[in-house]
């Protein structure tokens, strides 16, 4: 049953992989047997991620782009193809969280949250789509805040990540059927990140003891499994669903 869970001779684009969440999902990917290409803006950090990569004894492409442009996820769903042989997995990882009271939120602000969020988790998974084989599966990464709010002034990101969920659906009778790709959503609820690292302090305390039913933020390595299996044939009767993956966050 185990080797279900394997991703031996797939490959595997995250975005967003040059630091928090990215660098664990990349990382986990190549445990479980993937090739990865890592993407994001930050050429230097992305080295870091691509060296913890082939720790693994992986193959690791760094391509930076960003993406809000689509040209960009062109160009790293293509150097996928033409270094390493084609595209099996999307994690669509990138994301940019904001706190901004909504009477204060500039039409710019908003729109860098959504471009990231929605539409260049969107213009991953066209690019990928375009060449993933059969078997193929994209897993997007949205928020809880997409289901419940926990406090804080998040339109554009609470906004962006529940249409992340209606993406997903969408794409999955797009796809599934007819193309042999599965699209499924993670909703991660706290992990330590640079995202959260973002909070006034103690908002991350408070949040995880009023609201989290395990009374503890998740670790990396518990949303890193559930990609996983999401990733790989261990799901194959799975598609367009929104898994939470958040201690219980969901039921208070
Ligand atoms: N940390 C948490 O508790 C939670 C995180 N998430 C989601 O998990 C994902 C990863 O977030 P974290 O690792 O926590 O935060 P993070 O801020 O450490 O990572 C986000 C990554 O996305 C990259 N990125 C941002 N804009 C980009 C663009 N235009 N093109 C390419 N890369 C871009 C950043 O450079 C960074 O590497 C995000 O989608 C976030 O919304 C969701 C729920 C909870
Ligand atoms: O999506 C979540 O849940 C997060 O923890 C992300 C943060 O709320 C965030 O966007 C920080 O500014």
């Amino acid at each position: 049953m185990l080797d279900r869970f394997r991703l031996d001779g797939k490959v595997a684009i995250v975005t967003g992989a040059s630091s928090g969440l990215g660098v664990a999902f990349a990382r986990g990917l190549a445990e479980a047997g993937a090739d990865v290409v890592i993407g994001a803006r930050r050429a230097d950090r992305l080295e870091k991620t691509r060296r913890l990569v082939e720790e693994t004894g992986r193959r690791c492409l760094a391509v930076p782009a960003d993406v809000a442009k689509p040209e960009d996820c062109d160009a790293l769903a293509a150097a996928a193809v033409e270094e390493l042989g084609g595209v099996d997995v999307l994690i669509n990882n990138a994301g940019l969280g904001t706190a901004v009271p909504a009477l204060r939120e500039t039409p710019a602000e908003f729109r860098q949250v959504v471009e990231v969020n929605l539409m260049g988790a969107y213009w991953m998974a066209q690019a990928c789509a375009r060449v993933m084989r059969p078997g193929s599966s994209i897993v997007n990464i949205g928020s809880v805040l997409a289901e419940t709010t926990a406090g804080l002034p998040q339109a554009a990101y609470t906004a962006s990540k529940a249409a992340l969920t209606g993406l997903t659906r969408d794409l999955a009778q797009q796809w599934t059927g007819r193309r042999g790709i599965r699209v499924n959503c993670l909703e991660p609820g706290f992990f330590a990140s640079e995202m959260t690292d973002q909070y006034q302090p103690g908002y991350l305390e408070r949040v995880v003891e009023s609201r989290v039913v395990m009374r503890r933020p998740g670790d990396a390595a518990e949303l890193v499994a559930a990609a996983v299996f999401l990733a790989s044939e261990a799901s194959s009767y799975i598609t367009g669903v929104v898994l939470p993956v958040d201690g219980g966050l969901l039921l208070t």
